[in-house]
């Protein structure tokens, strides 16, 4: 332990929330200092990154467009787990590397925040992979407490506190209380299922074919999970099944709410089963508490609507909704001597 601390003088540690769409790294005493796109540029059909190991996060993606045909893109985390082990160790370790410097004497010691359902054995290849990536020890933390941390939640107290975390692959729906999850519901449904729904309905609708980033850009720019005071409509390219050949439609936000509807009604029904799985006395002090809702995907315009109907409680969106993971693994950094022996570890590693 005295080792450890020693050892730590020397080491940049950062904590990380390795995230389906994005990675997020901070550094104690300085916040954020990295937030790049979960993606890495390989040679297609290969696991060879580009740039001997340097093509990742936005080098990877401003790759992409203007080397089309030998490169693709992977994104090695699906439904906020790792799904492609080799890829992930590629990007972390280049990540681990640009923060860290190649000059670092002591290799840092990593705390990553990872979604509450994953299993032991996914809990084990992301320290696995932390591990290889150049990480000394690595911590695991559940996402919703490094969230309700993030977001400034009075997660210690023996009051309720409660976190809907929607990213890109998974939503995280947590009750908190005392430093505990109390009740939590974790399910693989996210913004990229929203993407895909709004691929389906042009599909379908319209016999037009679109690609992920475009169907994510109809979503943020006209999607919503409520009426809306002055609906919107958008111009969008995309190729004609028949016949082949690019083509435009024009398509309204009414439509995109109907065709994002089975996603959001997989997250409100996530949150209204906590809900009911809760204690008495930890949903009653919900009333007062209210849901905190962050990620990306609690961005959606209406969201807190929906669910406020759905529950009856109020909902407030946490500031800065996309880093609040990050900023609670930073707070988990600065109490690492306090708090490490209650968290999930690497068994390697010097202490
Ligand atoms: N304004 C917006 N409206 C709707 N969705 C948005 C908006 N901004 C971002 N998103 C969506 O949020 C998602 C990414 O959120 P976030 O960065 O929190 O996820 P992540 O942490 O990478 O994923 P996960 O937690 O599943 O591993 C994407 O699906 C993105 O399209």
């Amino acid at each position: 332990m005295l080792l450890d601390s020693i050892l730590g003088m020397f080491s940049m540690d950062m904590g990380i929330d390795l995230g389906t769409c994005s990675t997020l790294v901070c550094v104690r005493d300085k916040g954020i200092v990295l937030n790049e796109p979960s993606v890495v540029a390989v040679r297609k059909g290969t696991n060879i990154v580009l740039n001997d190991g340097e093509a990742v996060g936005l080098v990877a993606r401003e790759m992409l467009g203007k080397t089309p045909g030998s490169i693709s893109a992977i994104r090695p985390l699906k439904d906020g787990v790792i799904s492609d082990f080799e890829v992930t160790e590629a990007m972390l370790s280049y990540f681990i590397r640009k923060v860290h410097g190649r000059g670092g004497l002591v290799r840092p010691r990593v705390v990553i925040a990872v979604p509450s359902g994953i299993t032991a054995v996914e809990r084990r290849a992301v320290v696995d992979s932390a591990e290889r990536a150049g990480a000394r020890k690595v911590y695991l933390v559940d996402e919703p407490m490094a969230a309700g941390i993030g977001a400034g939640l009075p997660i210690t107290e023996p009051t309720a506190s409660m976190i809907v975390d929607i990213g890109g692959g998974t939503t995280e729906v947590a009750i908190m209380s005392l430093a505990d999850i109390a009740t939590a519901e974790s399910i693989r449904i996210g913004g990229d299922d929203m993407d895909e729904a709004v691929i389906n309905h042009l599909k379908k609708t319209y016999n037009l074919l679109i690609g992920e980033a475009r169907a994510e850009k109809v979503k943020i720019a006209i999607g919503s999970a409520a009426p809306l005071d002055e609906e919107l409509t958008m111009e969008i390219a995309g190729r004609d099944t028949i016949s082949g050949l690019p083509r435009k439609i024009v398509i309204t936000s009414e439509e995109i709410r109907e065709a994002l509807k089975d996603p959001i009604t997989a997250i409100i029904d996530a949150v209204t089963t906590t809900l009911e799985r809760a204690e008495p006395e930890l949903a009653a002090d919900l009333i007062d508490n209210g849901i905190h809702i962050c990620g990306g995907g609690s961005c959606l315009r209406g969201l807190d609507i929906v669910l406020k109907n759905a529950t009856g409680l109020t909902v407030h969106t946490v500031e800065d909704p996309l880093s609040c993971v990050a900023r609670g693994t930073s707070v988990y950094l600065e109490n690492l001597e306090i708090w490490k022996d209650t968290m999930d570890h690497s068994e390697r590693g010097w202490e």
